[in-house]
């Protein structure tokens, strides 16, 4: 079987999680097609979707504006699996409490934008996350804090106290960037999701 992984390209560090997929799909053995997707009629033929980081206002305006909005929410609904990192999971939550940023709501939490600090306080953190036996080499760049979570909401992992990794149902929420790392164990399980779900 082949899989289709669809990493939004319409702004924030594409080429990162293109790269970060193909080093996953070449350790996991599994044959994946990346798409980027950059307008409406792509994420249909997709397995998975990668959200990346960047900048949550010009992600959420475009995609609403180029129609790819309603797809993603079309691509949950049907059970396909989401990572959503950094500026991704702002535009995945319900409320970002921003009203800059056209949330998509498919992740019932509120988050705060910035709140890890500004650039400069980017910060490297060894993070316990639940499915992995080992601490997981989380970068966090301008993240957002995930303020609340609904019930429906699982927390993977928390720093300081405040949860940092999210699952509800196929959409996973990361406050920090997997794709900057030399470590594609997040990748792999994107990955693993998709083969479950076209099982
Ligand atoms: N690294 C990132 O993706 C930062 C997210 C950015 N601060 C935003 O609010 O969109």
């Amino acid at each position: 079987m082949s899989l289709t992984a669809g990493v939004l390209a319409v702004q924030g560090d594409v080429s990162e999680h293109v790269d970060a997929v193909e080093r996953a799909a070449r350790d996991i053995d599994e044959s994946v097609t990346v798409r980027e997707i950059r307008s409406a009629g792509v994420v249909p033929d997709c397995d998975v979707l990668l959200l990346p980081g960047g900048e949550s206002t010009t992600i959420s305006r475009l995609i609403h504006r180029d129609g790819i909005a309603p797809e993603i929410s079309e691509h949950v609904a049907a059970g396909k699996p989401v990572f959503a990192t950094c500026a991704g999971l702002i535009v995945a939550a319900e409320d970002a409490g921003d009203d800059r940023v056209g949330t998509l709501g498919l992740l019932d939490v509120t988050v705060e934008r910035n709140a890890f600090g500004r650039q400069k306080d980017s910060f490297e953190a060894p993070l316990d996350i639940d499915g992995l036996d080992d601490p997981f080499p989380a970068v966090f760049i301008r993240a957002p804090v995930i303020d609340a979570v609904g019930e429906n909401v699982d927390v993977l992992a928390s720093w300081d106290d405040r949860p940092v990794a999210v699952r509800q149902g196929p959409v996973v929420g990361l406050s920090f960037h997997p794709e900057l790392t030399d470590d594609s164990r997040l990748h792999w399980l994107a990955l693993f999701e998709a083969i479950d779900g076209g099982e």
